[in-house]
């Protein structure tokens, strides 16, 4: 199968109009932070990369993708672009990205990533046609580098200083040639921001040119509230038009980047429509894999109306239902919990009790039930608050964020709030 690359709207001007693309948002974790990107708001008329109003699991996103293909025929690319990082988010990003190829063979399929963690999948995303890789390449200096990005976590260690920024920029050429050796085109992204990094993407475009990167997207720098760079005045138009021709010297440039956020949909520049996001909403509110059969929700609670019991802990657990001609959930049965001790045995045993569940709302959760239940199709939900209000927003795909407790703070292995009842 041939891919129309020119059909891409984001590398071909003639394209923009004509044909669209889906960002499907699937790729919540990311694996490091950069001093400009703040990921914790959703507001329907924010534009900024980053900015999503649902998370979907690979399977949800294959549903969203049909709805929209009927609404918006024109789509041509499908792209992952976060809200976090594509490979913090390897599984989901693959088998995303497998799911697409599988069932629209002629789709183009791009991704955009930090670069980290980049390296293992290459050749599985040459192989899947991948015709578009970004990587986001700020800096090539490790001082430049260590005031950009706050912290890096690679390979189960944390770096910071010109320690993550070093280890970020070496996996970040690493991969570009490595993704060129492999005939993917590359594009960089490299974000100016004033006084930081302003003086230095020529640096950046020269070196990624040796390396063979195909386009620059040479961007503006968006200010976002509650980052350290918060202060930190947008670029001038001038000043980016300085750039861009300075770099155009080594690179083609991208120049009508809309920095999307990670649901676009549609033709760039556009704002998202309200039906489209109501079918995002949907496929969010769906059981993670689509196709199980899962009408209930199951709640850990010591009396039934608050979530404020720990799984381990856990006697019973209450099942909720929806109904939806009164538009209310319903407590339809109370189910007894395996008994404590027999380790892994004991989570195989209660996903089997909760099979036809697809969440199960907790007060805290070890690693080790949360792995065996979404192994099964049951998401695993730490949260705090009045059990009617969660469950019915689980049904209803609502945002949960306020009731989510302050990064699983509780969670086990760092400080369990349980008394030790055995999560095991
Ligand atoms: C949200 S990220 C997701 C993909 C991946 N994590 C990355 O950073 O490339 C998509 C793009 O948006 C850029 N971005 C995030 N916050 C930004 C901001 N405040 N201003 C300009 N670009 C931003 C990122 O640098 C990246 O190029
Ligand atoms: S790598 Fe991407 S998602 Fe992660 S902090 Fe940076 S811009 Fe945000
Ligand atoms: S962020 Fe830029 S490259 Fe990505 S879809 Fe939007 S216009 Fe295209």
């Amino acid at each position: 199968m041939t891919l129309k690359i020119a059909n891409h709207p984001c590398f071909n001007d003639a394209s923009r109009h004509k044909f669209g693309r889906i960002h499907l948002p699937i790729a919540p974790k990311c694996n490091i932070q950069c001093n400009y990107c703040n990921r914790k708001f959703d507001c329907m008329n924010e534009n900024r990369p980053g900015v999503t109003s649902k998370i979907l699991s690979p399977q949800q996103a294959m549903h969203y993708l049909d709805q929209a293909m009927i609404l918006s025929p024109n789509i041509a690319v499908v792209g992952i672009a976060g809200p976090g990082d594509p490979f913090a988010n390897p599984n989901e990003t693959m088998e995303t990205l497998r799911l697409v190829r599988a069932k629209y063979p002629e789709m183009l399929l791009c991704v955009a990533t930090n670069g980290l963690d980049l390296l293992p999948y290459i050749d599985e995303l040459a192989e899947l046609q991948v015709s578009h890789v970004t990587i986001t390449i700020n800096a090539i200096d490790p001082e430049i580098g260590s005031e950009i990005y706050a912290w890096v976590r690679y390979n189960k260690k944390m770096y910071r200083d010109i320690d993550a920024a070093r280890v970020l920029i070496g996996n970040q050429l690493e991969a570009l040639k490595r993704l060129k050796e492999a005939g993917v085109t590359a594009k960089v992204n490299s974000i100016i921001i004033p006084g930081i990094n302003d003086t230095h993407v020529i640096e950046v475009a020269r070196k990624v040119a040796e390396l063979g990167a195909d386009i620059l997207n040479c961007m503006p720098y968006y200010s976002t509230t509650e980052t350290v760079f918060e202060n930190i005045p947008e670029p001038s138009v001038d000043m980016v038009a300085e750039i861009q021709k300075a770099t155009s010297e080594y690179l083609p440039q991208m120049k009508h980047c809309s920095r999307c956020r990670a649901d676009a949909v549609g033709i760039i520049g556009e704002i998202n429509s309200e039906e489209m996001m109501q079918k995002l909403a949907e496929a969010a509110a769906l059981p993670k894999n689509p196709t199980d059969v899962r009408p209930f929700v199951a709640v850990s609670s010591l009396e039934g109306v608050l979530i404020n019991q720990h799984l381990g802990e856990a006697e019973r657990f209450l099942i909720y239902g929806m109904d939806y001609d009164k538009n209310e959930c319903v407590l339809v049965d109370s189910r007894t919990a395996p008994p404590t001790g027999g380790g892994q045995q004991r989570w195989e045993e209660l996903a089997g009790i909760l099979k036809d569940c697809r969440a199960l709302l907790v007060n805290g959760a070890g690693g080790s039930p949360t792995k065996v239940l979404n192994e099964h199709g049951i998401e695993v939900m730490v949260l705090e608050g009045i059990i009617e209000e969660a469950v019915y927003g689980v049904f209803c795909g609502q945002d949960l964020k306020h009731l989510m407790k302050s990064s699983q703070i509780h969670a086990c292995g760092s400080s369990c709030s349980g008394t030790g009842g055995g999560c095991g």
